[in-house]
């Protein structure tokens, strides 16, 4: 039997040509088989202490086991990141629904949360895609059983963001979308706190967003100034936020961009935020 004696660091290491010197610790030849396709798989062309080819890599991982006292470990170092809550917003016209929408085209993994609504349902919308559109009785008894994470009445109906499908989301490993006005998002914070990320989306003046919820064509004159002078104050409470997304005029694909990077840069965090609905 050859056996041979080398040093990488502070250990001195005495291999053999089969497994039988390492006391102490089993090896079968499907693990030694394992160990050798994974290093082939990776070409390494390391000549150094003729641990270059495959064969003298095995003996070598061999070793450092040996020296280890335990196997080297072939799962995963960082566990799988934690799902998180988004949540997007900012004033009204800034490009919310247009954000969300086309993150959804571009990021997989995330489920935009649908609102329960009591009001009735308009021509062409669809119940469960824009709406769960439910009855006050039911809507009251989901107050009742503290099943909303937040709720609203707006004009009269009741508006509210179901517990339920968050966890069912979550718990299949989904990241969950919220997009909510300024004054939702505060009362998200208050309730959820640095558990969830909280995305400011901005235009890149107040001319700029002007124009842009002219150019929808969906406000009167008076409601364009009351949006603008409300703009005003919501912009103050972008401090209250994790990130601010500048969504400049014609460069909506680079918002989505960077809000995407923002949540793998969450993904990547040590910390992880926790959350429990
Ligand atoms: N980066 C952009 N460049 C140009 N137009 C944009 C951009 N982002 C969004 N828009 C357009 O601006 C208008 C307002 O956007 P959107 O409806 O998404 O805003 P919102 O924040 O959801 O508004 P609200 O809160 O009033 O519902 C839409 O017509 C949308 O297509």
């Amino acid at each position: 039997m050859h056996s041979n004696t080398k040093s990488i660091g502070q250990y001195t290491f005495t291999s053999t040509s089969t497994s039988t010197f390492c006391s102490g610790m089993d090896y079968t030849k499907e693990e030694d088989d394992k160990k050798t396709s994974a290093l082939q798989a990776t070409e390494r062309t390391i000549d150094e202490d003729g641990v270059g080819d495959t064969f003298n890599q095995v003996a070598v991982l061999r070793d450092i086991e040996e020296a280890l006292g335990s196997p080297l470990d072939s799962g995963p170092q960082v566990p799988a990141p934690k799902p998180l809550i988004i949540v997007i917003s900012g004033p009204s016209g800034v490009g919310k629904d247009a954000v969300v929408k086309r993150l959804q085209e571009v990021r997989k993994g995330i489920h935009f949360v649908v609102t329960a609504t009591t009001r009735a349902k308009r021509l062409g919308e669809v119940d469960g895609k824009d709406y769960f559109f439910v009855s006050k009785e039911h809507f009251l008894s989901l107050i009742e059983k503290n099943e909303l994470l937040e709720y609203a009445t707006v004009y009269g109906d009741y508006k509210g963001i179901p517990k339920q499908q968050i966890r069912d989301f979550m718990s299949k490993g989904y990241d969950i979308v919220l997009r909510v006005d300024v004054q939702g998002a505060a009362t998200l914070r208050a309730i959820l706190g640095n558990s969830a990320l909280f995305i400011f989306l901005v235009a890149e003046s107040e001319v700029a967003l002007v124009k842009r919820l002219m150019d929808r064509r969906t406000e009167t004159r008076e409601k364009l100034l009351l949006r603008v002078s409300t703009a005003r104050e919501e912009v103050k409470r972008m401090i209250e936020f994790d990130y601010v997304a500048v969504n400049a005029q014609g460069q909506l694909e680079k918002t989505v961009n960077l809000i995407n990077s923002i949540i793998d840069a969450e993904k990547a965090k040590v910390q992880q935020r926790m959350v429990e609905i």
